[in-house]
């Protein structure tokens, strides 16, 4: 699906996430002008300073104005862990989470590639490109639980895991869907089914199911703690990962440090339906470490870009961007540049492509 222009909702955030996201706006304007594409960006105020300025996390006529943009650029939000006047994980719940589950955002797509040996602190990666296809509607995500006796010593807190045959199958069909056009065609499915057999046996059982669909895909199964052993010893070995929204969330901030850095991870929350605008962010947060002070490393928003642009059937603006980051992050020497200097660096290379 190509279009003449692109209307865009640009969700800068907290943090390091307006740096990032001002550069990512940039780079995915300079790949889609060579194929005459405008791109209308609609700036969004939301996240923790939005809320101790007004108090309002999503308010319900945001949410509906977001629907009806072709897709969502978002930076990073939250709070640094020390600031007491945010209550912990309200922002997290009521923007980020209310926005994947209420934009039906089942797919969350975080791809992991090596660029040369650059970054990794591996001896010896190997060859590492593969994707993280992470549910991102439900799991432990979905709020389901609570306090008794909050406070007290007696206290008990549940958050319970929610799983449904209809969430898994659909996530475990994408992924399928994906090892499919994928040169080495495999899926591994990555749980806990040894100790949380209910939920465990449900996605054991679907991949099952589905790989009768798919019978050039082979699939294999590790569980979480192992598979943390593995993208370490022998990143190579994966190809399509599907798994759980928490196992998820881990293991692709491992798989980012294995890769070059949080600074070069992207990812998509993706409706493949359809019926809701996507939304593709860092897999980073708000970093209020380096906030302010250009030291952010804007690359895993500008690849989130390009899973955008892709996501909208802008393909060869896509590979632009790939094109110019895999030249940039290969050439880089060590020396420090800004965050701005990397933004302008690539988005020159893109509009030279
Ligand atoms: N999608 C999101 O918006 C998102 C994701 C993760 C965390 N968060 C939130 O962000 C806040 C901070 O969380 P955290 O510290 O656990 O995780 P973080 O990802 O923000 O930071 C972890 C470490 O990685 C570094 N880092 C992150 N992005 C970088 C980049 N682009 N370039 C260079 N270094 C980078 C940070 O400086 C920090 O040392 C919290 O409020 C958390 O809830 C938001
Ligand atoms: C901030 C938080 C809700 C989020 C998640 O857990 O999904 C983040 O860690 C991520 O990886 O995008
Ligand atoms: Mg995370």
């Amino acid at each position: 699906m190509s279009v003449s222009s692109i209307d865009l909702a640009v969700i800068p955030g907290d943090g390091i996430g307006p740096e990032v996201t001002a550069e990512a706006l940039k780079v995915l304007t300079a790949a889609v002008e060579h194929d005459g594409v405008e791109v209308n960006p609609t700036h969004y105020a939301l996240g923790a300073q939005h809320w101790l300025e007004t108090g309002e996390t999503l308010p319900a006529a945001v949410l509906e104005d977001l629907k009806t943009r072709d897709a969502i650029l978002f930076g990073a939000i939250g709070a640094a862990p020390g600031d007491t006047r945010i209550p912990s994980g309200l922002i997290e719940r009521e923007l980020l989470l209310k926005l994947r589950f209420s934009l039906d955002h089942y797919v969350n797509l975080r791809p992991s590639r090596l660029y040369g040996t650059v970054g990794s602190p591996l001896a010896n990666p190997g060859e590492i490109d593969f994707v993280v296809v992470r549910e991102g509607t439900e799991g432990p995500y979905v709020g389901n639980g609570g306090s008794l006796r909050a406070g007290t010593p007696h206290e008990v807190a549940t958050e319970v895991s929610l799983n449904t045959a209809h969430g898994v199958e659909r996530v475990v069909r994408d992924a399928f869907r994906r090892a499919s056009e994928r040169p080495r065609k495999k899926v591994t499915l990555v749980h806990k089914h040894n100790v949380l057999v209910f939920a465990g046996h449900l996605w054991k059982r679907t991949v099952e199911a589905v790989a009768q669909e798919f019978p050039e895909v082979t699939h294999d199964y590790l569980h979480i703690d192992a598979a943390t052993i593995f993208m370490v010893t022998d990143p190579s070995r994966f190809d399509v990962i599907v798994t759980d929204n928490l196992f998820g969330d881990i293991l692709t901030d491992l798989a980012a440090a294995v890769t070059g850095g949080i600074g070069l991870a992207a990812s998509g929350n993706i409706n493949m339906d359809r019926t809701a605008p996507s939304m593709f962010e860092p897999v980073h947060g708000s970093a209020p470490d380096i906030a302010g002070q250009q030291k952010a490393d804007p690359t895993a928003a500008i690849l989130s870009a390009a899973l955008l642009l892709d996501h909208l059937g802008h393909h060869q603006a896509a590979r632009r961007i790939e094109t110019a980051v895999s030249a940039d992050v290969e050439s880089r020497t060590g020396a420090a540049r800004t965050t701005a200097e990397i933004g302008e660096a690539i988005t020159r290379a893109v509009r030279e492509a």
